[in-house]
């Protein structure tokens, strides 16, 4: 709703109600609505301000209303009201003013922000476009390229910046409203023509075609398959081309196409997923709201590798204190410069200083013996990281949270080498640990909610988006993988090329394709825990066994490149080939296709014509088979963890809202009828056997996902 005052005797003030964000709900746009008509009626009001409660101005219209019946006042209008009022209406902008909500303030004569306030048109990024004349009044105001610029991006900009764009016409530090009203009465009276927006002409470069065609080259390249970059691209070009009521018409039929494309729902339940993770619990009944995190002053790091030092800068650049230690002398030395170099760059990017006096470093692990927090960031191997939890336990002051830094390993038997078991959790990082938005936070069996509960909250204060998951090999995201995985390799086998798997994963919107990930990661990481657990074969094996380990279907092919020392990208060799080790642009390797010949004749396989939707079924549905496994196993609490970890830490397209998300689009009847079908051609693949809670949700109807949680059986834990 929306609350209406008097100020100053003749200034009418409406402000936005409706918390967190004040976004534009039916009963806002209603409140508008009412409270423009009092004000526009009373004589004795000269002029109007429009601000939001609680210091934000408005955060656009309410996505939850999206996909409702939509009911109540109709934004467009409501804004063309505003700004043919006859009386200057003036937009006072604290704390924010995104999407719909800066286009009401576009629709107001004049806007005044706080120097704090952020402002920018972020529909985008939920698969939309401005739609409420954003396209079409933000070019006439700031020109066509930056306009383009802001709208395709969806970047919020800070007041200082849409001073300088030419959004607002005044920033200040003080009072907002006060100053806004100060402005309403200064401009009371005043000729309102050159500042309704929609009336003025558009600006064009003397290059508008060429800025168009750059402009649809560059979001095409980034897009990925996305729709809503392109319509943004389209929406401003009518700006550019046509008069400002054929602009509408042309920004309403393409807000409408996103609209209802599967694509905007996919990315307005990713929005809501990445939210939803924050909300989390365990099995055991331990939950965000009743788990209160202890404060964290200083924290320690265990081992200055590349992602010890990843972690280090992550943490120092929030502010907090970090005693970085590492063993080895020679490796400290370049870690002290690594770390140092990391933090003046992020610095420069952000405008800040660098916290470089944040760091101490150590070459002796006593020096932990302060912290409140510690993250072991050693080699991926269980011994050492064994020995050095039974050194922490013995050396951290009581209460020191333990934490690991690993992509799989045993959590528990971890915990079970220290005194304090409860204190344990896994934090497993991404590479560049400083740099990538995901975290999972991993709860053994005895991990105390209150230690959950700090290590999510360090998550969320070093800016990453943490999904807390339970024990076991991989977690979430890495166990996902392996089934993806084995299917490329699969493929393989039967007769594709990594250039055809990867070109069909990346057209369906993937950053990148399994094998050239593969390649960037470094196919050595895996090998070495493939060897770990006992499935490389210690000589080459022939005959029916060289392709089956425990009675199952196994591909080599990972582990015979690895013994040629094709590490992928650092070696310059991998499935692809580079023009020098640390190369980055993959070039088809015909040594990889003869091998493949070789290996396929070896092992008495026939190469096969493989259609594009085979190779994106198998990988797809493998992966979305072991997400449904996750679920029922209790690893993930629900299915947005699955899908925040998987866009966030795989390069799983956004706009496709994440495996889980897609596999309700798909259809669940469609995924299971799929895996039966490709289980029974091979047998030997227990990975493409649909999982029981895929059935169960099928025999239930195929509930929306935001039902799936109640069908998932919950299973006890000690947590
Ligand atoms: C069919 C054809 C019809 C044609 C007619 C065309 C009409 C066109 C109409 C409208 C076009 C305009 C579209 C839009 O405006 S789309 C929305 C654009 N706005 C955004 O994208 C902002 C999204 N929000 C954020 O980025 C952030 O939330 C934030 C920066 C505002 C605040 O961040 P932070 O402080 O970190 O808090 P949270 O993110 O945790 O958010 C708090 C809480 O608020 C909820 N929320 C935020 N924004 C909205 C919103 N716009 N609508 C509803 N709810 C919102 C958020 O979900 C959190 O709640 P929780 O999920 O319960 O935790």
């Amino acid at each position: 709703m929306a609350l209406y005052t008097r100020v100053s005797g003749s200034v009418g003030v409406i402000t936005l109600q409706n918390p967190p964000v004040n976004a534009l709900s039916a009963a806002v746009r209603q409140g508008i609505v009412d409270m423009m008509d009092r004000a526009l009626s009373e004589p004795e009001v000269k002029s109007v301000v429009i601000c939001g409660q609680n210091g934000k101005f408005c955060g656009g219209a309410d996505i939850k209303e999206f996909g409702t019946n939509m009911s109540g006042p109709a934004l467009i209008p409501l804004i063309d009201r505003i700004e043919s009022a006859a009386k200057p209406v003036v937009a006072a902008i604290e704390g924010i003013a995104l999407g719909g909500g800066l286009e009401l303030a576009l629709g107001c004569h004049y806007r005044i922000a706080h120097s704090k306030a952020k402002l920018g048109l972020p529909e985008v990024s939920l698969g939309l476009l401005p739609g409420a004349g954003g396209t079409q009044r933000l070019p006439r105001l700031i020109s066509i390229p930056a306009a383009l610029e802001l709208i395709t991006t969806g970047r919020h900009v800070t007041a200082a910046e849409a001073l300088q764009l030419g959004i607002v016409d005044k920033v200040t530090d003080r009072n907002t409203l006060d100053e806004a009203v100060k402005f309403a009465l200064s401009v009371a009276g005043k000729s309102l023509d050159l500042h309704r927006i929609s009336t003025n002409p558009c600006p064009h470069p003397p290059d508008v075609d060429a800025v168009f065609e750059t402009a649809m080259q560059r979001v095409r390249q980034r897009a990925r398959g996305a729709l809503a970059p392109v319509a943004c691209v389209q929406a401003v070009r009518a700006a550019a081309t046509l008069p400002y009521a054929h602009g509408m018409e042309r920004e309403r039929e393409l807000f409408k196409g996103l609209f209802t494309s599967g694509q905007a729902r996919a990315l307005q339940y990713y929005f809501f997923a990445q939210r939803a993770v924050g909300r989390w619990s365990t099995p055991g009944g331990a939950r965000w709201d009743t788990s209160k995190p202890r404060p964290v002053r200083r924290a320690a790091v265990i081992g200055l590798g590349t992602m010890g030092r990843g972690i280090t800068v992550a943490l120092a650049q929030a502010g907090l204190s970090v005693v970085a230690v590492e063993t080895n002398e020679k490796q400290l030395t370049e870690a002290k410069q690594g770390v140092s170099d990391m933090l003046e760059r992020g610095a420069r990017r952000r405008g800040v200083p660098p916290a470089l006096d944040k760091v101490i470093y150590s070459h002796k692990i006593q020096a932990v013996a302060d912290v409140d927090l510690v993250i072991e960031a050693v080699f991926e191997d269980m011994e050492l990281k064994k020995a050095i939890f039974q050194q922490l336990s013995a050396l951290c002051k009581p209460g020191t949270f333990l934490c690991t830094n690993t992509s799989g390993l045993d959590i528990d038997e971890l915990a079970a080498q220290t005194q304090n078991p409860e204190l344990v959790v896994g934090m497993h990082f991404f590479a560049p640990a400083h740099v990538m938005k995901l975290l999972e936070v991993v709860y053994g069996q005895k991990s105390s909610p209150q230690a959950v509960a700090t290590a999510m909250q360090i998550g969320s204060k070093i800016g990453k988006v943490s999904v807390a998951v339970g024990n076991c090999r991989g977690f979430v995201g890495n166990r996902i993988l392996k089934p993806y995985l084995e299917q490329a390799f699969f493929l393989l086998e039967e007769g594709a090329t990594p250039e055809l798997v990867d070109k069909v994963l990346e057209e369906f919107g993937f950053a990148m394709g399994v094998f050239r990930m593969s390649d960037l990661s470094g196919l050595d990481v895996g090998w070495r825990v493939r060897k770990a657990i006992g499935l490389v074969a210690p000589e080459a094996l022939t005959g029916p066994y060289a392709r089956v380990r425990e009675g199952h279907r196994y591909s080599p092919l990972g582990d015979l490149l690895c013994e040629q020392v094709r590490f992928g990208q650092k070696t310059g060799r991998g499935w692809y080939q580079y023009d020098k080790p640390g190369g980055r642009v993959a070039k088809p390797d015909p040594w990889l296709h003869r091998f493949l010949e070789e290996y396929r004749a070896q092992h008495g396989l026939v190469a096969r014509r493989i259609d594009h939707q085979e190779v994106l079924d198998r990988c797809l549905y493998a992966l979305i088979n072991e997400g449904f496994r996750i679920l029922e196993d209790g690893i993930a609490a629900g299915p947005e963890d699955i899908d925040v970890i998987y866009v966030l830490g795989y390069g799983w397209p956004q706009h496709r809202g994440g495996p889980m998300f897609y596999a309700g689009m798909v259809g669940l009847n469609k995924v299971l009828e799929r895996l039966e079908h490709y289980h029974q051609v091979h047998p030997d693949v227990p990975n493409l056997q649909p999982c029981s809670l895929l059935r169960k949700l099928v025999a239930s109807g195929s509930p929306p996902i935001n039902k799936w949680r109640e069908v998932i059986k919950k299973p006890h834990s000690q947590l």
